[in-house]
């Protein structure tokens, strides 16, 4: 479509092909001609009228006019991402029949070349996550988008922790494109475990079983960041800011990512995208859950005790390494937005269709060669044992804790860290939040891999929880507390499946690091850490993990590289 359109008294040549809205002013013989293009899949909304949406929604009516909001994408004043806001240009037309014309041509483009875009959302919002202001942030910046989109949205406010998850796995889910949580990385996971239980129960797949291969989930996942580690949000847009996140649902951008399970004697414990850490991580997590009072600050004090505390912990780890051809941690790549690496991955890990369960079939044909002969075996004491499914970028570390670690390449990054000098450490530590290598240090080992198991002995798993110290008789009791709990959790997910353990309250770190202080304080150090699992204590040490390829989608498109292109002149 073309024609002639006024923004004020200037005359501009709008044209609509099939990709790109562009309009470039006529008439203007002194002047280069300027021309401002909007991809059809960045627009937003069309409506009659001038009208303005943030931060109320106003219209004057007028038969001639008609307003474009699209995507325009401005610095967020970092080295990493772009922040997206709501353009908007208010055009004239010279009659209302050609104005009614632009935008029913307008409306007909993006829904035809934009198909995952939502109609229907289904909504959770913590209302107590962060600084409690979740359920205002999505009042005030998430919903008048949503509105002015068109999309249908079912609004749930939590009232208890694992709410959202609960009505994934049970109730109708019929007819909504996506789930939305508003919330931090806590609220994300309860969402996580929520679509993927559902898809495997839908599948009756038995997610138990540690070599199953999961069913590729349909209901894609957003985030509008509202709590107080919002990760997840950070690592796959770039940016921790409602606007932009909402603006990604709207467009329907689509990010896979891989997801790692994590299995305790053939039961499913957790799954798990970003961070699985044991020793410093895992001891950091548990000091600070006893800290909550102090608010964020908590993760700042928690730090510093745990690394003057100077742990160390035995443990054998084996892990099945990925193909070093395709990518490695140390290769000084980058995933963005397009990452060639996981479009590779995708190819390779579906390579047939796009029907999920042939995508299925074919992962695990792939994926046959996982023999115990592949797995390679290293025992020692590790100051750190982590794991991570993406780089963990965060605006505290902004390259990550591993800076090449890819969001859809079906790997995650293991990284070893040995016992070392108190002072080596503290580098390994300081390097994550410069751009220094923190894995070019004699005492860490980095391997891309597709599972791991590790045990905190190198005897049989069981005896992990058998405490090697002596107890007093209080430390006995509590021990004996502590192994019912164990106990008791375990019967719970083998007899209720594997969802029903999250319906339990948090577990308590075990007794064993009861006093991450204990080096400071106690004459005896804990033998164990615990596993700190996406900000979870895992209430077990010896874990199996597998990485899962694009397991899930989110209403993302990875970080995008480069500066602000300006696309219009206004904006809200
Ligand atoms: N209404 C509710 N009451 C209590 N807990 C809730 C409620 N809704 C969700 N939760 C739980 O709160 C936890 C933390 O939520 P969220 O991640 O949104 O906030 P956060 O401030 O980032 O979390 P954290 O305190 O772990 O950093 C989640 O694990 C979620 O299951």
């Amino acid at each position: 479509m073309e024609s002639s359109l006024w923004l004020g008294n200037s005359r501009y040549r709008g044209v609509l092909t099939g990709w790109t809205f562009n309009w470039t002013r006529i008439g203007n013989k002194n002047r280069h001609d300027k021309t401002i293009s909007v991809p059809v899949a960045d627009v937003v909304g069309v409506e009659e009228g001038r009208v303005s949406v943030l931060p109320h929604k106003s219209a004057e009516d007028s038969d001639k006019d008609f307003t474009v909001f699209y995507v325009k994408r401005v610095s967020s004043g970092s080295s990493r991402g772009l922040l997206w806001r709501l353009g908007q240009t208010q055009f004239s037309c010279p009659s209302r029949v050609l104005r009614d014309q632009w935008t029913k041509h307008l409306r007909a483009a993006f829904k035809t070349h934009c198909p995952l875009r939502p109609s229907r959302l289904l909504v959770f919002i913590n209302p107590l996550g962060g600084k409690k202001k979740g359920r205002h942030i999505y009042d005030s910046l998430a919903a008048p988008l949503f509105e002015l989109a068109g999309i249908s949205c079912h609004v749930i406010v939590t009232e208890r922790a694992n709410q959202a998850r609960d009505h994934l796995l049970k109730k109708d889910l019929t007819g909504f494109n996506g789930v939305v949580c508003v919330g931090g990385d806590g609220m994300f996971s309860e969402v996580l475990h929520g679509v993927i239980g559902r898809t495997q129960q839908e599948a009756g797949l038995c997610e138990n079983e540690p070599s199953a291969v999961l069913q590729a989930c349909p209901l894609h996942i957003g985030i509008i960041p509202a709590g107080s580690t919002d990760c997840v949000c950070f690592a796959t847009i770039g940016v921790i800011d409602p606007v932009t996140s909402a603006l990604h649902i709207i467009i329907g951008d689509s990010q896979p990512l891989d997801v790692c399970s994590v299995h305790h004697s053939s039961t499913l414990v957790r799954y798990s995208v970003s961070l699985l850490g044991y020793g410093f991580f895992g001891d950091v997590l548990a000091q600070s859950e006893r800290k909550r009072w102090m608010g964020p600050l908590r993760y700042d004090y928690a730090g510093m005790v745990v690394y003057l505390s100077n742990r160390s912990y035995p443990g054998v780890v084996h892990f099945l390494p990925a193909d070093p051809m395709l990518s490695s941690p140390r290769d000084k790549t980058r995933c963005l937005s397009g990452c060639d690496v996981c479009s590779r991955s995708t190819e390779r890990l579906f390579p047939q269709s796009s029907d999920s369960s042939s995508l299925c079939s074919s992962y695990l044909s792939q994926n046959s060669g996982d023999s115990e002969g592949d797995w390679v075996r290293v025992e020692g004491r590790f100051r750190c044992v982590s794991l991570t499914c993406m780089s963990c970028s965060c605006p505290k570390s902004p390259l990550g804790l591993s800076p090449s670690a890819h969001l859809a390449d079906g790997t995650g990054d293991l990284i070893l860290v040995w016992d070392s000098h108190p002072l080596g450490f503290l580098k390994y530590l300081y390097r994550h939040t410069s751009s220094q290598d923190q894995f070019d240090l004699p005492f860490v080992e980095v391997h891309r891999v597709k599972a791991i198991r590790f045990s905190a002995s190198s005897g049989e798993e069981e005896d992990v929880y058998k405490e090697v110290r002596e107890p007093s008789p209080a430390a006995a009791a509590a021990e004996e507390e502590e192994e019912e709990e164990k106990r008791g959790y375990e019967e719970d997910i083998s007899r209720n499946g594997s969802q029903q353990h999250l319906t339990r309250k948090r577990p308590q770190p075990p007794k064993a690091t009861c006093g991450v202080l204990c080096g400071v304080c106690c004459s005896k150090a804990p033998t164990t850490s615990v596993w700190n699992c996406d900000g979870e204590i895992l209430p077990f040490t010896d874990i199996l993990c597998r990485i899962h390829g694009q397991l899930v989608r989110l209403y993302a498109r990875g970080i995008e590289a480069g500066t602000a292109v300006q696309p219009g002149n206004d904006q809200m």
